[in-house]
């Protein structure tokens, strides 16, 4: 056992050494977790998905860690037969009362991706070309659950006292939204009750410089469906004499937002936070290259012209996109069919102080509003489909003022503060249900690709990411001694108070 205090010898330049050292296996670990076709969307792929889990679990066993794999049970598909899901893993390293605990959540899954859809490489073959490593997963997420992997591993090698207590939460089915995790967080608030961060690392920087995300929108996912019959029906026959359907929801779906992205919901501003001074002077300082943005995105003009609106609009007001018609003719060609059923899907990225309940209501009541006044004998059925709340952290509490000073010690600078304006809802539930502190320090960089054909991850980012996550640990355990032995002497003075008030 080596002492209680080889913390304070443990030198930050012994571990970087270490993962510079070792870097070309932490590539090989990639290539190894990339392999596998991980995909949570298609059922085909669900024994690779299973295994991939299983594969996870293994190598946190390696590190000495307890490691549960927890049931998540059947998953019922479209045509109404089962499958299992792949099971949740909860471990635990480590157990010092004297000491922070840090739990990581991260999944394994990964988006679909098929050679044919544009990869200019094997979506399941990590190639390494101009540094950076391309594969499915390499950035969303089985690189960072890696990274944190090895910055771990490398205390463990170096035989240095792991500064923190770790725990671990990782899913195979983020990617399809998380079905059952906030059972599984309700279910096993025994796992929660000794942690005090919750770190993800499942976004990306902004720009070339690193960043920590202090926030992400929600969204309300809506479905308006309209119907006129049971069959759908010959538009020359029956064209002219009856009410269409698609007619209906097209004069409702574009009811929603005019042109220049405004919302058109009656009230749907009403409860978004107002843009303080002190907020809008954030927004200034922040590194953003809008037309290396508007390159990227691959458009010719964004709705805003100046970096500070473009910013604030992706990350602080609400968003409304619509998605798509179920039951519309979508095909090639030219069919001449009046659909009976169609389904408009549209949804609101949501921002504090927005509630869920009452956008439901407000976007409920506009399309009962504006439909009445199309004397239309359909019926129409509006529904919220999914409702994550938007999160937002303290940028002063200690997890960030940790990770600020290891990102000053890996790269030499200090981060940018971003939001991120998708959504990650475990991230809200989290905070809600377990009242613990969340972080998100992503390592990915602006243009890994999450979710695109050719997605990666840089070498550069990867090793430095490792780094960045041995160094954090070394930082948040400096900050909670402090905070221990503050909280420690106000005990003593409340308890000296109490004792001499009786
Ligand atoms: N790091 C990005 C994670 C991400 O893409 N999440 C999805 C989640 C979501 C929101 N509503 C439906 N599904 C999104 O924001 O669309
Ligand atoms: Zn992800
Ligand atoms: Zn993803």
């Amino acid at each position: 056992m080596l002492p209680l205090h080889a913390n304070a010898a443990t030198k930050l330049e012994d571990l970087f050494q270490h993962i510079d050292a070792h870097q070309d296996d932490f590539v090989q670990s990639l290539k190894d977790w990339v392999a596998v076709p991980s995909d949570s969307s298609d059922p085909r792929f669900r024994e690779q998905l299973i295994r991939m889990v299983q594969m996870t679990a293994e190598r946190i066993r390696t590190l000495g860690a307890t490691v549960q794999l927890v049931d998540m049970g059947l998953e019922t598909l479209h045509g109404g037969q089962t499958i299992q899901f792949p099971p949740a893993i909860l471990a635990q390293l480590g157990n010092s009362t004297d000491k922070a605990t840090v739990c990581f959540y991260g999944h394994v899954d990964v988006q679909p991706a098929k050679k044919e859809d544009g990869w200019k490489t094997d979506p399941y073959t990590i190639t390494e070309i101009n540094g950076n490593l391309y594969g499915r997963g390499a950035t969303d997420n089985k690189g960072p659950v890696l990274a944190w992997i090895h910055a771990i591993d490398t205390y463990i090698a170096l035989q240095k006292t792991i500064p923190v207590n770790l725990k671990f939460i990782i899913e195979g089915v983020e990617e399809t939204g998380s079905p059952g995790l906030e059972e599984l967080l309700k279910g096993h608030e025994e796992f929660f009750s000794d942690v005090d961060y919750i770190v993800i690392s499942d976004n990306v920087w902004l720009s070339r410089k690193p960043a920590l995300t202090y926030g992400t929108r929600g969204n309300a996912y809506f479905f308006v469906e309209v119907e006129s019959g049971k069959k759908d029906l010959h538009s020359g026959t029956f064209g002219g004499i009856i009410h269409e359907s698609m007619r209906d929801l097209v004069y409702l779906l574009a009811s929603l937002a005019d042109t220049a992205g405004h919302i058109l919901i009656p009230g749907i501003y009403d409860d978004v936070a107002p843009l303080t001074e002190e907020e809008s002077k954030l927004y200034e300082s922040i590194d953003f290259d809008m037309e290396e943005h508007k390159n990227n995105t691959e458009v010719n003009t964004f709705l805003y012209n100046t970096k500070e609106e473009i910013l604030q609009h992706m990350w602080r007001y609400p968003s409304l996109s619509i998605h798509g018609i179920e039951g519309a003719f979508a095909g090639v060609g030219t069919k001449t069919v009046i659909p009976s059923k169609v389904i408009g899907k549209f949804s609101i990225r949501q921002v504090p102080n927005m509630k869920i309940p009452v956008v439901e209501k407000l976007v409920k009541k506009h399309l009962e509003d504006v439909f009445a006044k199309l004397n239309s004998p359909n019926k129409l059925k509006v529904s919220l489909e999914i409702g994550a709340m938007p999160w937002v952290a303290n940028v002063d509490d200690p997890q960030y003022e940790a990770a600020r000073t290891a990102i000053r010690k890996v790269f030499g600078v200090t981060p940018d503060m971003i939001r991120d304006g998708s959504t990650i809802p475990l991230a809200r539930t989290f905070q809600d249900l377990t009242k613990k502190k969340v972080i998100m320090i992503p390592i990915g960089g602006a243009d890994d690709g999450e979710h695109s054909q050719n997605e990666k991850i840089s070498r550069s980012n990867y090793i430095q990411g490792t780094k960045l996550f041995a160094s954090f640990f070394l930082e948040l355990a400096k900050l909670h001694e402090d905070l221990q032995k503050k909280s420690n002497s106000n005990q003593v003075k409340i308890s000296q108070r109490i004792r001499s008030q009786t």
